[in-house]
């Protein structure tokens, strides 16, 4: 089990005055437009401190441009976007992007491929990425140990990053990302290019830490509903940059939505808490 630190018991019961509180993300009436493209349009999302969502969608839905707002890393061309309670364009967000784990193919393409796991993960602390001669604090190397374990790489902590294989990789970013003990997970096609025994190792383990109570609010863009981990509670679906359906995920995963989401006749099985689907 990881040790999340604690910030979730901090928060008092939510009663319906201070649910706002609560919120980890809120976007109002939010597009993105880059010339005459819009990335994403009239969208109003919100995820809650306890709540677990999948955003799913086809190529070029806007997924990765959704997660990009919620990791500070974008400002919206029209509506609001608040972070952790604080509204982008307002804060500082050098100081907010600590509070926010991410990972992405992006961020493993920029990482050194001389650079040591361990290092990867702790200096994730110190918000940087391929400085590996900073002195760390003993304390974060053991939370970075601590990690790696959980997410079952402990033996690779000495090895460089260049020599893992992709599923390896993809489970020292999100030991990475946990390294500051965030209070929102971003998680941007973690399963993207793992094999079967790959997939399902991770699908495992991002399930363990969607049921952890006291694991940070979780945001995970996929294509396939079969990388969906249990424990995830809602689902927001994304075609040509605006919102389908959102909700609790058992309301908005049907074999219906997902067909006009991916614009196919799409049927959707359930098997336990996994999810499959195929064309008609
Ligand atoms: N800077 C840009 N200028 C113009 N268009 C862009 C720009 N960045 C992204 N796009 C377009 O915006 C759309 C949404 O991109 P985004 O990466 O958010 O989609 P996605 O749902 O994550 O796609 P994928 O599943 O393929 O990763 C795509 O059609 C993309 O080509």
């Amino acid at each position: 089990m990881i040790n999340f630190g604690g910030h979730n018991g901090l928060v008092s019961e939510p009663t319906q005055t201070d649910n706002l509180d609560d919120l980890v993300v809120r976007m109002a009436g939010v597009g993105v437009r880059r010339g005459r493209n819009e990335l994403l349009a009239g969208l109003d999302w919100a995820v809650e401190l306890d709540e677990r969502w999948v955003v799913l969608g086809p190529n070029g839905a806007g997924k990765t441009t959704l997660l990009r707002l919620a990791a500070a890393e974008l400002h919206p061309t029209t509506g609001t976007v608040d972070l952790l309670g604080e509204r982008l364009g307002r804060v500082d967000i050098f100081e907010l992007r600590p509070r926010i784990g991410f990972t992405s193919a992006a961020l493993a393409a920029r990482v050194p491929a001389e650079e040591i796991v361990r290092d990867v993960v702790v200096s994730a602390g110190y918000a940087v990425l391929g400085r590996w001669r900073e002195v760390y604090d003993e304390l974060d190397t053991e939370r970075a140990a601590e990690l790696l374990g959980a997410l079952g790489i402990a033996h690779l902590a000495e090895r460089t990053f260049g020599t893992l294989s992709e599923g390896e990789r993809k489970r020292a970013l999100i030991a990475r990302s946990l390294m500051t003990d965030p209070e929102m997970l971003l998680l941007d096609e973690p399963a993207a290019g793992l094999d079967l025994g790959g997939r399902e190792d991770l699908v495992a383990r991002l399930s363990t830490l969607a049921l952890d109570p006291d694991a940070p609010a979780m945001v995970l863009v996929t294509h396939h509903v079969e990388e969906i981990p249990p424990g995830f509670t809602h689902a927001l679906l994304l075609r040509d940059g605006r919102a389908v359906v959102a909700g609790l995920i058992d309301d908005v995963l049907t074999a219906e939505n997902l067909s006009k989401t991916f614009d196919q006749d799409l049927m959707l099985e359930r098997s336990g808490d996994r999810f499959f689907a195929r064309r008609r």
